[in-house]
């Protein structure tokens, strides 16, 4: 199906040399599946230590962890740019350790990659990178030059085929990164820290092709990141990797809502909506001895008990004088989660504590004396 779906999009025939997958491949079996790999670098560096997990056909998958947490080996392990240690790697139930040289020439192309630093050759123009490993592979020069239109045409770089890397920006070097990874119309694409180098506005716009080529051609992406912004913008799914450990995996909204390791909630601190400062600097453990004052309390929803969104109706059943300081809400994948930090006068804590309203979890961080 993947393949009818790219043929009809680039609307061209699948030419000589691309290899030709020899039976569809079940769409409900795992594309790529890691079953104990490991891998210890010369020097006895553990970069992976038997990691398991299975990747979906068609999704955008996210591999998220801290530097040297071990994302390259294992990204790089796919297309046996780097080979485990042990364990094995199956792509399309295929043992790709297993293979010889021609039919890992085979595979690499089945498998497109794209780079932080876009590996451009600066002595080529546009076209010219972006055909060159059709034409290494003999397709000849007419074919070379339509599918290179097509796919310049696909990445919004049509105007630019006879324009030389050093005239581009970030955000159009990646997007010749892109064209020339998708030349032998591959099935799955891996991207290493893809938009690392770019400003978040490119950032964003390089994701959103990324998300219309998985729509619309159907590929399976695998990209590798530091920053869970990029995860929640794009994938389906995450599997956050700590010191060569699979700490956690699952659909982005319930880790990102429910994290379980120490790993995953240090990645996730930068999104989250803790304490703003100035408050954090007033607070004090006990309600003012003199009476009155204000809790501050968080609310934490995770996107399980208030999945459609929270009410205000509730928010406001839970103290009809709370005040909402600071936070925010995300809808990921259709779950509402998030952070609000409120202040509730202290004489409405008791009506608010038998208040019906739930988050998912709350906690009071303190008092102050006075309004915040
Ligand atoms: N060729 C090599 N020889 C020896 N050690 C290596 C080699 N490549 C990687 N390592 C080590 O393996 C561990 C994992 O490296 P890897 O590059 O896979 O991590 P990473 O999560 O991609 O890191 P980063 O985000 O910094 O790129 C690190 O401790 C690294 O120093």
């Amino acid at each position: 199906m993947l393949w009818k779906r790219a043929t009809a999009h680039m609307a061209g025939h699948v030419a000589a040399a691309d290899p030709a997958p020899t039976a569809l491949p079940d769409p409900s079996s795992p594309h790529i599946l890691f079953d104990g790999v490991r891998k210890t670098y010369p020097g006895g560096v553990e970069a992976l230590q038997a990691v398991s997990f299975a990747i979906p056909r068609g999704s955008v998958f996210g591999i998220i962890g801290r530097s040297g947490a071990g994302k390259s080996t294992l990204l790089r392990a796919i297309n046996m740019l780097e080979r485990p240690s042990g364990g094995r790697v199956l792509v399309d139930g295929i043992d790709v350790g297993g293979l010889g040289e021609e039919d890992l020439v085979r595979l690499r192309r089945r498998i497109g990659m794209i780079f932080q630093h876009f590996n451009l050759l600066s002595a080529k123009t546009v076209r010219e990178n972006v055909g060159l490993p059709l034409k290494v592979a003999g397709v000849g020069a007419a074919e070379v030059r339509r599918r290179v239109d097509e796919l310049l045409d696909l990445v919004g770089l049509a105007d630019k085929a006879d324009v030389y890397p050093s005239k581009l920006s970030g955000g159009q070097k990646q997007r010749v990164g892109i064209a020339r990874a998708l030349v032998h119309r591959p099935e799955i694409l891996l991207c290493d820290e893809a938009t690392s180098a770019l400003d978040p506005e490119t950032t964003h716009a390089i994701l959103g092709l990324l998300r219309d080529i998985n729509a619309t051609l159907g590929l399976t992406i695998v990209l590798i990141t530091h920053d869970m912004a990029v995860i929640r913008a794009i994938c389906d799914e995450v599997m956050v990797l700590d010191r060569g450990h699979r700490v956690e995996h699952g659909p982005v909204w319930l880790v990102f809502g429910t994290p379980q390791g120490d790993a995953t909630r240090a990645l996730l601190r930068p999104l989250r909506h803790g304490l703003p400062d100035d408050i954090a600097r007033r607070l004090q453990a006990d309600p003012p001895a003199q009476g009155g004052g204000q809790a501050v309390l968080s609310l934490r929803f995770t996107g399980e008990s208030h999945p459609d969104g929270i009410s205000l109706a509730s928010l406001l059943a839970l103290a009809p004088d709370a005040r909402l300081l600071h936070g925010g809400i995300d809808r990921i994948q259709g779950h509402a989660q998030g952070d609000l930090v409120i202040a509730v006068p202290v004489a409405a804590m008791r009506s608010a504590a038998g208040s019906r309203f739930s988050p998912d979890s709350w906690k009071v961080l303190g008092y102050v004396a006075d309004d915040v």
